[in-house]
């Protein structure tokens, strides 16, 4: 089976959600960001501080390269659809599911969290407007998040994915 990939702005729940979904499938659950602060041995706001946003979007693309492509589930970092060419490698190759978040909801879930060096920046809605098309661009499927717990979204992708599939086999 093709893998899970999340994606959606900060605060979207992409990692909140991974460890339920991957519970609920009974599958391997990873997320990028954690996987790049493992194999630096940094925390993401010190490589944003020390070596840069870019040093760190080149890091990102290569764990992105390196995760699984079938039988996982894998949360992705907020920015992953910035690059073109992480954008082409998630529509060939896994099955995308966009987590959309409002942002004042997303306002209301991250206030002033610190742990996100992109979080800080006035240039927030900016931010957000411009990755909009982008999330929508490379996914298969939108879950709307506004509303719902961690839960109900996990159990909202879950009964996607059984369709996905009983649809595909021609059930
Ligand atoms: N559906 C939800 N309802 C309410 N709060 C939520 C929901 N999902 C996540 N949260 C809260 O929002 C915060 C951010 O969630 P999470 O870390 O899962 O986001 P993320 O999409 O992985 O963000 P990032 O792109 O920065 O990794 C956490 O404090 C989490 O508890
Ligand atoms: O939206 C972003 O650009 C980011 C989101 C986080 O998941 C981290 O990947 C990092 O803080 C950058
Ligand atoms: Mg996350």
């Amino acid at each position: 089976m093709k893998a899970i990939y999340l994606i959606g702005f900060m605060g979207s729940g992409k990692s909140s959600v991974l460890r339920l979904l991957a519970e609920k499938m009974a599958l391997p659950g990873l997320d990028t960001d954690q996987q790049i602060e493992q194999t630096t041995g940094r925390t993401i706001p010190e490589i944003f501080k020390c070596q840069g946003e870019a040093i760190f979007r080149e890091k990102e693309t290569d764990t992105l390269m390196k995760m699984p492509k079938t039988d996982a589930v894998v949360a992705t970092g907020g920015g992953i659809v910035e690059s073109t060419m992480n954008r082409n490698w998630l529509k060939e190759h896994v099955f995308v599911v966009y987590l959309h978040t409002s942002l004042a909801e997303i306002d209301r879930r991250l206030g002033n969290d610190d742990s996100r060096p992109l979080w800080k920046k006035h240039e927030k809605t900016e931010l957000y407007e411009r990755r909009l098309e982008k999330y929508r661009q490379t996914a298969d499927n939108l879950i709307e998040t506004d509303g719902k717990s961690p839960e109900q979204v996990a159990e909202e992708i879950y009964q996607l994915i059984r369709k996905e599939n009983t649809d595909m086999l021609g059930i």
